[in-house]
Formats: structure tokens, sequence, C-alpha cells
């Protein structure tokens, strides 16, 4: 669904993507999963055309996205952040009936007010939905800026480490909505830095080390004691709990 091909992006002097080209599959789960500095979020906002590269291209169901209209590339794709600036003064229901923009810009009908109550619902936000968003605490917030990014009912849903601030039972109910929602036909690129989400949720990885792609395949290809230890340069042990692949690092 998503195709990058040899992304290349130099600042300053740092080569930050090197001729990156990945497949994202479509309907499933694909991680991103590497290193800090390893050039993921650059890989997921180049991908959204929020970074520009010095060269390759990025096709969207065979089309570039430099020929997507601003509103009609919302409505395929969207983004989850990691710095996210929300203003403080605005309230659950206001942040998220935002994701809906695109559909209807800002002219809210009864149908987007249904997508954000069953978003609100999915994201455990009803009782907050007239909360301001600064009396939130931060894994809260997160889920409200998550629950936006799903209001925007985009078919590819980019999310750059999402788990950040949520506890294990979010974090576990997060990874669930996104297998319902690929039930429904979405498509997700999800940048984690647990290896252990990665291997029980995601279909797809691509695993990135100095702005390149280390290695790119099925989940259990890529679960590979050697591969990952040398991706983190550190010693990983795998072992299977469950007929399931766990990464340990001690
Ligand atoms: N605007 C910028 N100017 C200079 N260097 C940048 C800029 N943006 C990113 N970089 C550098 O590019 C490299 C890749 O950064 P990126 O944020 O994509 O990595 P990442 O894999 O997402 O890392 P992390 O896991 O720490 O979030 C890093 O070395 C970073 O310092």
């Amino acid at each position: 669904m998503i195709r990058a091909v040899d992304l290349t992006l130099t600042i300053s002097g740092h080569t930050i993507l090197n001729k990156v080209s990945v497949d994202v599959p479509k309907n499933k789960v694909t991680a991103l999963i590497g290193p800090n500095g390893a050039g993921k979020s650059t890989l997921l906002h180049t991908i959204a055309r929020l970074t520009k590269q010095d060269s390759g291209q990025v096709l969207l169901d065979n089309r570039s996205i430099t020929d997507f209209e601003n509103k009609e590339l919302a409505r395929h794709m969207s983004i989850l952040r990691q710095d996210s600036a929300i203003g403080s003064r605005l309230k659950v229901r206001d942040l998220v009936s935002f994701g809906r923009y695109p559909h209807n810009q800002g002219r809210h009908s009864a149908s987007d007010d249904l997508v954000v109550d069953k978003v609100l619902v999915d994201f455990e936000l009803d009782a907050l939905a007239e909360r301001f968003l600064d009396t939130l605490s931060g894994g809260q917030r997160q889920r409200a800026l998550l629950a936006m990014n799903f209001a925007q009912d985009a078919e590819a849903i980019l999310l750059d480490e999402p788990l950040n601030n949520l506890d294990l039972s979010h974090a576990r109910q997060l990874m669930h909505t996104v297998k319902h929602y690929v039930g429904r036909g979405k498509t997700f690129v999800v940048v984690l830095h647990d290896l252990n989400y990665a291997a029980r949720y995601a279909d797809h990885i691509i695993a990135m080390k100095q702005g390149e792609v280390f290695a790119a395949g099925d989940t259990s290809s890529i679960f590979n004691e050697g591969l990952l230890s040398d991706l983190y340069e550190t010693p990983i042990e795998i072992v299977k709990v469950n007929g399931l692949p766990m990464a340990l690092s001690y």
C-alpha cells in the first residue's frame, strides 16, 4: 500500500536516511523498530510528507504522495507524532473532533458525532470528554491524541511510539484496538521500542539502523537472536512463551 523508494535525506552534512526503500503491506500491522537515532521518526515523517527528502519518493497505492492535495492526503493517511503540541485549553471532545476536519472542513455533522463518540469509547475517554487537556494525566492525554488520530478514519495510520505514557493495560488495549481496526481494513505503521509488543501484534517488521533498513520481513523472520542482537548491539535472547517469541535483554 505504501512504498518508499530510495529515500535519502541529509541534514547539516549528516545522512539521516540513506537510500531507504520499504514496502508497507495493506491491511497489516507493520512495526518500525531499531535503536535510538536510527531514523524511524524521520522515515515516518517523510512517508507522511511532513519532512521532505532530498531524493527518492513515497507512493501511496502506486501514486506519488506529492500528487495528493492536503485534505485528500489526510483522508488517506494520518500520523500520531511524538511531538504533538496541543492547546491545553481545549476539551477532549474538541480535540478528537479535530480529527474529522479532513472530512467536514469544520462543518460538523451528526455522522461526525457518531465517529467521535465511538472513538471516545474505544479509548475509554467518554467520561473525560468534557475535561480540559491540561487537567489530564500523561497517559490520558496520549489516549486523547490517539483518539483524534483514529477519528480521522484514514486508511493508513502511522503511530510514532504510541505506547508512550500508557500503562500495561492501556498499552495492551491500544494494540487490541489497532488489530480491531485492521479487521476494518486499516493499515498501520507503528514505531515500537518494546519488541514484545512487536512480536505479539505486528505482522511485518522494518528494522532500521543508522539511517538504513537493517532488515525487513515477516515478524517471525526478524525475531532472530543474532539479528536483533546486532541491530541493538546488545545481547538479546529469544524464548517462546505460549508459542510466541519474547525478546529478553538483561
Ligand atoms: N532537524 C534535524 N536536524 C539535525 N538532525 C536531525 C534532525 N532530525 C533528526 N535528526 C537526527 O536524525 C537521526 C534520526 O532521528 P530520528 O528521530 O528519526 O530517530 P529515531 O529512530 O526515531 O530515534 P528515537 O528512537 O530516539 O526516537 C538522529 O541522529 C537525529 O539526531
